[in-house]
């Protein structure tokens, strides 16, 4: 997800900026300014380029001696460049800007991107062309960000087919491969416009290039389906329309413009499952602790794309509760999603092999319950709930991982949870109590030794293969037993 940024109009240093550059310049406003300033740096490639002597501009003239100076406006002030951190060979690239220099034709194509503010082009990353070292926390404050002077969007001849310099630390662009097949009706705008432009310009496209037309287009709004969407927002804004591409193309997607990277330092991998690979990491811009969940599998169209996002749209639909596991936000880059969640201190399966207590089952099960009970109270089933997705954090037991979350009323595609855990009707593909707690299906199991009675028996309840008698988490909550967990009230309705 980008966050867009209104290029400015004219007088900013847009793209729109650099293309009235094209414009003759009178040198007395600023656009007239910076005309004059692009001409200055156009020139040695399209003196290289031309014939010599054919139909010289007095400027041009000039520059090769054979015109009277006083006839020509003063030239403006260098442009003033900014400290490069980058190594000698790509310094020397830059050397065109200087007019002291010899140009070489090579060396003179300047990047558009060099016209444009930093803020226009780089909001999400600042540190594009800043040498940045992903593994170390030396990023720059993004109000100060450093730009290459020169970014050259041409094939590098130093990269391997294959290879294609896919990450560029040396605050090079990095050059993309357009997938040329596989392509198809659910592929994404992202690769669409990729192949589009690999027809204008040989098979490779930037990648900034991708990223500016996103930002130029938004993207169409993405509707929740575990919302009531207010009225008042009409169709159009969700896109379905007007764009069979669901907006979820538009992501970052190297390292050199990794929103992960950028935003995150990662300490160490807390968890995995059959989907995402779980990372601690610590949030550059406010020093906290956070998980970032990440999917496993690139996911390369929009179906697939729809199917994952609607574990964050299940979080973000249900909003905040002290037993589910918070979330923040996220993201596609790379084209796998990234969700930024409440870091918790372990799960339950990884609990060590220590039974839990008596008490601490029942405090767990009253927990998990009231969990269950808000996510149903806003129409939504969880399908996976296992000791896997079931975290601990400052004595809170909170319901995690809603990659199977579906809703009540069947409007939504069924997935089906972890197998081990779900009862027989689901099995056979029978959802009508999808609000009733699943689990062991056969309904048996070995007493919990030092429980009372009153306990096991609901353990056994919640086991019914029938899942009409099989009670709710509302259920649950209105047992006698859990007065006793000194709890103020049971849960409100
Ligand atoms: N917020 C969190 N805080 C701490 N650990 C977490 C958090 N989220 C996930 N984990 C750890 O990562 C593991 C995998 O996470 P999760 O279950 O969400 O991934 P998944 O691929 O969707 O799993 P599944 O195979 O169950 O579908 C969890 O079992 C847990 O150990
Ligand atoms: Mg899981």
């Amino acid at each position: 997800m980008l966050r867009t940024k209104t290029p400015r109009p004219r007088g900013g240093r847009s793209r729109r900026a650099t293309a009235a550059g094209k414009e003759r310049g009178d040198g007395r406003s600023p656009s007239g300014e910076l005309s004059r300033q692009l001409e200055h740096v156009s020139l040695f490639s399209s003196l290289s380029d031309r014939p010599r002597g054919a139909g010289l501009t007095p400027f041009e003239e000039l520059l090769e001696g054979s015109c009277d100076p006083a006839l020509i406006p003063s030239p403006p002030p260098p442009l003033p460049l900014p400290p490069s951190p980058l190594p000698l060979p790509l310094q020397q690239q830059a050397t065109p800007m200087d007019a002291d220099e010899p140009a070489e034709k090579d060396c003179c194509i300047l990047s558009q991107d060099f016209f444009c503010t930093p803020d226009y082009i780089t909001p999400d990353a600042p540190q594009l062309a800043s040498g940045f070292d992903a593994n170390k926390e030396n990023i720059p404050c993004p109000n100060s960000p450093e730009k290459s002077v020169c970014r050259s969007k041409r094939y590098r001849k130093d990269c391997s087919p294959k290879g294609l310099c896919s990450t560029d630390f040396l605050g090079n662009q990095r050059i993309d491969p357009v997938q040329l097949d596989g392509l198809n009706e659910d592929d994404s705008e992202e690769e669409q416009f990729k192949e589009s432009n690999s027809h204008k310009r040989g098979s490779y496209v930037s990648q900034s290039a991708v990223a500016l037309r996103c930002r130029a287009m938004p993207p169409p709004c993405i509707r929740n389906p575990y919302l009531n969407t207010d009225p008042q927002i009409g169709d159009d804004v969700f896109g379905w329309r007007q764009c069979k591409s669901s907006g979820f193309s538009l992501s970052v997607g190297d390292d050199d413009l990794s929103r992960y990277r950028i935003d995150f330092h990662e300490i160490e991998q807390i968890g995995s499952g059959n989907f995402s690979n779980v990372f601690k990491v610590l949030k550059r811009i406010d020093g906290c602790l956070y998980a970032v969940k990440r999917s496993i599998r690139q996911l390369h169209n929009d179906r697939e794309r729809r199917q994952a996002v609607k574990e964050v749209q299940a979080l973000a639909a249900l909003g905040s509760h002290e037993n589910i596991v918070g979330y923040f936000t996220s993201w596609f880059e790379n084209k796998q999603l990234y969700i930024q969640m409440e870091l918790c201190d372990r799960c339950l399966s990884k609990d060590g092999n220590q039974p839990l207590k008596c008490g601490e089952a029942l405090e767990l099960l009253y927990q998990i319950c009231k969990g269950l009970d808000f996510i149903h109270e806003r129409g939504i089933a969880h399908l996976d709930v296992k000791p896997d997705n079931i975290y601990v954090r400052n004595g809170f037991y909170k319901l995690g991982d809603f990659g199977c979350a579906t809703l009540i009323n069947r409007t939504l595609a069924i997935e089906d949870g972890d197998s081990r855990y779900m009862p027989l009707e689901m099995l056979n593909d029978k959802y009508e109590h999808l609000d009733k707690f699943t689990s062991l299906r056969e309904g048996k199991f070995a007493l919990l030794p030092g429980c009372p009675m009153q306990f096991q028996s609901l353990i056994k309840s919640m086991m019914d293969p029938d899942p009409v008698r099989r009670p709710s988490a509302k259920d649950i909550l209105r047992q006698p037993i859990f007065e006793k967990l000194h709890h103020e009230a049971p849960a409100k309705k």
